[in-house]
């Protein structure tokens, strides 16, 4: 390599040079302020590692606290997402689009911001070092770790198990589900239920662990309002944004109650299924059959099935009707641990992810979450020295907010990193800053089965214990509202419908003010509850 003089660039005391023939490398430290010699410290630059939301954002925002430093993001996707029409709906509420765009797009709004695609392979973090796919080398002053996370599957590798995280994925299933009667879904999050409610044309058998559907997501209250329209013929009416106060219907109390191959792209952004059609063969919309309290205990492919002589079911068409044999022959057959078996063209396993560690891990001794995330504290650092993580690869581990949990979304990639490169400028200048306001309280907006869904804090009373109570006010087709009390206070509230509640919510949940004398007046649809909390 060429040993020509680099360019300088002054940080805080140390005077360090980058870039040298196209790549970033170090130079001893300079003498420390004292006039002692310190150890050899590696120099190099801000390195940013995956493509996502969570590493754009962190590299824009690195860009923007150090114009003059040349910021790397180094990915394996060969597009970016970055983050448009960003809008605060609220104190902690945000929306926003996300685009895939080529890394040029990104230097062009950020001339200090270097796009490399290729795979990090390996980290040594000793030597400050990260070493690419095709061979090169960075060095970093300080490292952020962005790398995502893949697809949790059940019986991975099969070929008739198929995952959804990126377009890729998202294109072989729409493939796939082209030629398909039916189909299995296995899961309850969020994928499936956006699947259950988006496939047209093709048989669903739906298999969850959980006596209702979305237990990501809702209790069983919101998940009955919920299954009607999924069973209903499906609607397009587009979702209306004035608020609207509805009658009680029903209102209680309960009380106590990929090679390039092996790397996956970035998680796909809102309304991914916007541009695909989610369409089998067949000429219905709706037709989904769930299969509740089971796992699959078994995946058998045509042959090995017929070698068995067991017998599968019929879709039920007719819930009240017994279930019959199916005469049909499939390619993949799904052993349910309740017993039934059905054949389907092929099982979308959607059962969450796990953080894409793996690569950063050899010979690098990170502390590691529950979950398998880098462990990070109340400035995003992990356990290695001047490395950081944000977004779905890192598990947060700082004493939250008693209303505040992590979830691996799109909001919270966004919020961390933006927060880590805020951390990595105030760490880089010898100071820690305050926690950002976004982790006070969870909050996320979403759409699901064509109503619009806020969830804030303790949503599903996460933690609470048994010292809880909820207050619902449900009109079924239109709304759904719950919130969570506790001692009197509000600790979370789940919004379905145009309900208009959640700034108020927001604020409530936020102040903690003592509502114990408000009662159930809080969801009396005849009081205009924003002018009350004024
Ligand atoms: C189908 C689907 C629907 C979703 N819907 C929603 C939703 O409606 N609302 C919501 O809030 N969230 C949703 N999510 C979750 C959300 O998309 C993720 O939480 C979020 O995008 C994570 O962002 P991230 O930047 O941490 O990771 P990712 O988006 O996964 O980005 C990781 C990046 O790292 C790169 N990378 C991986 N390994 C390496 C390596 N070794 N070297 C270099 N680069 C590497 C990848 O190529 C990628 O660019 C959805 C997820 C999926 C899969
Ligand atoms: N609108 C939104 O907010 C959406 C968010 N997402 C996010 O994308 C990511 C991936 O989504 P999902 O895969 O749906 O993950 P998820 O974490 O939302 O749900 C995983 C589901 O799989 C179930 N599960 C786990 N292991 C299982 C097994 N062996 N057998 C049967 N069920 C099992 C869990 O009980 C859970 O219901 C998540 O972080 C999710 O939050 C996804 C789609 C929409």
């Amino acid at each position: 390599m060429s040993m020509a003089r680099a360019p300088e660039v002054i940080c805080g005391q140390r005077l360090f040079r980058v870039k040298i023939a196209g790549t970033f490398t170090s130079v001893q430290s300079a003498a420390s302020p004292r006039g002692t010699m310190e150890a050899p410290r590696p120099a190099g630059t801000f390195v940013v590692v995956g493509g996502g939301i969570a590493g754009v954002t962190c590299a824009e925002q690195l860009a923007v606290s150090f114009p003059e430093e040349d910021i790397l993001l180094v990915t394996a996707s060969p597009v970016i997402k970055a983050v448009t029409n960003f809008r605060q709906v609220s104190k902690v509420l945000e929306e926003f689009d996300v685009e895939e765009q080529p890394g040029t797009m990104l230097e062009s709004r950020f001339p200090n911001i270097k796009v490399i695609e290729s795979g990090v392979k390996r980290l040594k973090s000793e030597d400050h070092c990260i070493f690419t796919e095709d061979g090169r080398e960075f060095v970093y002053k300080k490292l952020c770790l962005c790398a995502g996370a893949k697809p949790k599957l059940i019986y991975e590798g099969n070929p008739r198990v198929l995952g959804i995280r990126d377009t890729d994925s998202a294109q072989e299933f729409q493939k796939e589900l082209a030629k398909a009667r039916r189909i299995m879904i296995v899961g309850n999050g969020g994928i499936a239920l956006e699947l259950a409610y988006e496939i047209e044309g093709c048989e669903v058998v739906w298999a969850i662990k959980d006596k209702a559907i979305g237990n990501t997501f809702f209790d069983a209250g919101a998940a009955e309002f919920l299954t009607s329209k999924l069973m209903s013929e499906k609607s397009e009416a587009k979702i209306a944004h004035k608020r609207t106060i509805y009658t009680v219907e029903e209102a209680k109390k309960e009380t106590r109650t990929k090679s390039k191959a092996d790397y996956v792209g970035s998680a796909l952004g809102p309304d991914w299924h916007g541009g695909l059609a989610l369409k089998g063969t067949e000429e219905f919309s709706h037709s989904v059959h769930i299969e509740t309290r089971c796992e699959v205990k078994k995946i058998y492919l045509e042959e090995e099935f017929k070698i068995m002589k067991k017998k599968s079911l019929a879709f039920p068409k007719d819930h009240h009707k017994s279930v019959t044999a199916d005469k049909e022959m499939w390619p993949v057959y799904v052993e349910l641990t309740n017993g039934k078996i059905y054949g389907c063209d092929f099982l979308v396993s959607a059962t969450g992810v796990t953080p894409n560690v793996h690569p950063f891990l050899h010979r690098n001794n990170f502390a590691l979450g529950e979950d398998g995330g880098l462990r990070v504290d109340d400035q995003m650092r992990t356990s290695l020295p001047d490395i950081y993580a944000a977004g779905d690869i890192c598990t947060a581990c700082w004493q939250p907010s008693p209303v505040w949990q992590q979830m691996r979304l799109w909001t919270q990639a966004r919020q961390m990193g933006y927060y880590a490169a805020k951390c990595m400028a105030a760490a880089s200048m010898g100071h820690p800053i305050d926690m950002d306001f976004s982790f006070e309280l969870f909050a996320h907006v979403t759409k699901f089965f064509n109503y619009k869904v806020v969830l804030l804090g303790k949503y599903n009373a996460q933690g609470l214990g048994a010292d809880h109570e909820l207050m619902l006010r449900c009109t079924r087709g239109q709304e759904y509202v719950k919130v969570v009390m506790q001692n009197g206070r509000m600790m979370g509230a789940v919004l379905i419908g145009e309900t208009d509640l959640e700034e108020t919510f927001e604020n409530l949940i936020l102040n903690q003010m003592d509502l114990s004398s408000y009662g159930e007046d809080l969801l009396d649809p005849n009081i205009d509850i924003e002018d009350y909390f004024d």
